[in-house]
């Protein structure tokens, strides 16, 4: 039970309004202690007692310390005269425990929240006795003294008191159930926590558990993840291999096909270049052939030319003889001999003694001696009937000493002797005329069908025995010139046409090894001593003239 002093009583009001009031200054020291007492009286009397009897704990604002406080020590009166007074008031009730709330007067004249009454107006220094009053209270007996500093906060104040309280009150029905209360929903809240607990742990744990199931499935997600980018990377890696691998294949096969290639056509150009050089071996045979055969020809023509020639000589130096002798004979007994010419040229004139040499016989390509069916123009024209020759003069012809120039006579023939014999004579030929070179030199043209009349040549006349051959015994002196200016004075008759204009030579008619072979005159007379050796090679034939 809470009460306090003085007012808890209808009395102790009256006396207390007493006791406080300013107006009650000058309240005598004893009286205002013994109105306290009175006041306590009653209040014990009436209150506290009737509490405690019923077994109430009663806790009281002031009790009979403060009188001794504050009408002992403050005032003038004796405290323990003050609390001999106060006990034989209360009947000697003494508290279990006193709490003394100490402040600083000045602290607590500032909580002050009313005009302070009769004994808070009393000055500082009675209010520093009241406070040194209580203090040697609670000095002198501190077990039932409990002294709490009133300057700190007032929490603070109580956590104190009721920490002193609980140590000697005890516990009442309504604690005891109240702690009873306390106690079970302690238990369930704690039973509360830790199922919570258990269950926030268990969520924690399912939590963890489905974090580390996604985490482990992320990781096989990522497992998974990666092993499908390497199984890809490898699986690219194999295709570009096997790509790499066909490329490389691929450039092996071109490269091999470039390479057989290369060989077949090397091989073909190989077989080309021997297939060539065959043909060209076997043209260079058949050439070397052709060239050996028409060698063997030139020889063979040349040879029988050459023998022919000589044949043809050895004729007209016998004709001469003959003619010779005829003419000495006609000197001697023009009677006596002429029969005998007369007998050996029955179809034809005997010779004048003015001839120089014997009546040429004419010859004709029907009456040619040795004439050859299907032989050329040239050749035709060449032979000569081949005059009786007695078996020893072909020796006296087959040499022939030099021609000298100072043997010609006036007239440009050829017909002096050397002073070597009678056989030099057959070695100077007769000088054409002019016009008489004309006439051999310029045939007339041949026509077809008419080519036998080309052959048959006028008689040359003249002074010397050699003009009195046919043309064709001798190669003419005089250069025959060619209409189309060449120089071929021996072998071949100039070809002209029906107007007598040079006939073109055929483009068949390709030059031959035979053309550089050495003319019927080269073998005959030898080389021109006036020709460089460069020009005897094409110009071969006809050389020699002059000689
Ligand atoms: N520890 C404290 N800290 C601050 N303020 C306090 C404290 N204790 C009390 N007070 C204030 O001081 C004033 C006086 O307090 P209180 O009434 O308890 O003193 P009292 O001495 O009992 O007064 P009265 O003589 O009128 O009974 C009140 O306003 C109260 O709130
Ligand atoms: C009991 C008692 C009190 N007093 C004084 C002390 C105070 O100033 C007042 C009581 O006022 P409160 O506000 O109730 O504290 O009275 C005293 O002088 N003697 C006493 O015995």
């Amino acid at each position: 039970m809470l009460t306090r002093e003085p007012g808890a009583t209808p009395v102790g009001k009256r006396l207390r309004s007493i006791l406080l009031d300013v107006s009650s200054a000058g309240l005598s020291h004893r009286a205002e202690a013994l109105l306290y007492a009175a006041d306590r009286a009653e209040h014990v009397d009436t209150v506290v007692r009737p509490a405690l009897e019923r077994g109430a704990v009663v806790i009281s604002d002031r009790y009979i310390d403060s009188s001794v406080a504050y009408q002992g020590a403050g005032r003038d009166l004796s405290p323990t005269e003050i609390a001999r007074i106060n006990r034989w008031a209360t009947n000697g009730l003494v508290p279990h425990l006193t709490v003394l709330l100490d402040v600083a007067p000045e602290t607590a004249r500032e909580r002050f929240t009313e005009a302070p009454d009769r004994l808070e107006s009393e000055p500082a220094e009675f209010h520093a006795r009241v406070r040194a009053g209580f203090l040697t209270l609670a000095a002198a007996d501190a077990g039932r003294y409990l002294v709490v500093d009133a300057g700190q906060e007032a929490e603070a104040v109580t956590t104190v008191i009721r920490h002193r309280l609980d140590q000697v009150l005890p516990l009442s029905e309504a604690e005891i159930e109240a702690r009873e209360e306390a106690r079970r929903k302690a238990e369930e809240e704690a039973r509360r926590k830790a199922e919570e607990e258990a269950a926030r742990k268990a969520e924690e744990e399912r939590l963890e558990r489905e974090r580390q199931e996604q985490l482990a499935k992320l990781r096989a997600e990522e497992e998974e993840r990666k092993r499908r980018e390497l199984e890809e990377a490898q699986r690219r890696e194999a295709e570009r291999q096997a790509e790499e691998a066909r490329r490389r294949a691929e450039e092996a096969a071109r490269k091999a096909e470039e390479e057989r290639a290369r060989l077949l056509a090397e091989e073909k150009a190989r077989a080309e270049e021997e297939a060539r050089r065959r043909v060209e071996e076997e043209r260079r045979r058949k050439q070397a052939e052709e060239e050996a055969r028409l060698r063997a020809e030139a020889e063979a023509l040349r040879l029988e030319k050459q023998h022919k020639a000589e044949e043809a000589l050895l004729r007209a130096e016998e004709a001469r003889r003959l003619a010779e002798a005829a003419a000495a004979a006609a000197e001697a007994g023009p009677k006596s001999s002429a029969p005998d010419s007369g007998s050996r040229r029955s179809s034809r004139p005997s010779p004048t003694p003015d001839d120089a040499t014997v009546p040429t016989p004419v010859v004709s390509p029907e009456n040619a001696p040795g004439r050859t069916p299907g032989r050329s123009e040239a050749e035709r024209t060449a032979e000569l009937p081949k005059p009786p020759v007695p078996p020893s003069a072909g020796d006296e012809t087959a040499v022939l000493p030099p021609v000298r120039p100072e043997a010609d006579d006036e007239d440009g023939r050829t017909g002096g002797r050397s002073d070597a014999g009678t056989d030099d004579r057959t070695e100077v030929l007769p000088t054409f005329p002019p016009g008489a070179a004309d006439d051999t030199a310029v045939l007339p043209p041949v026509r077809p069908g008419d080519a036998e009349e080309t052959a048959v040549l006028p008689p040359v006349r003249g002074d010397g025995p050699a003009d009195r051959v046919p043309p064709g015994y001798f190669r003419d002196d005089a250069p025959a010139t060619r209409p189309d200016g060449t120089d071929d004075r021996t072998r071949e008759l100039p070809q002209l046409d029906a107007e007598g204009r040079p006939r073109r030579r055929s483009d068949w008619a390709e030059e031959t090894p035979l053309d550089d072979l050495p003319s019927l005159a080269d073998e005959l007379l030898g080389p021109h001593e006036d020709e460089p050796d460069e020009g005897r090679g094409r110009g071969g034939k006809g050389r020699g003239r002059g000689r």
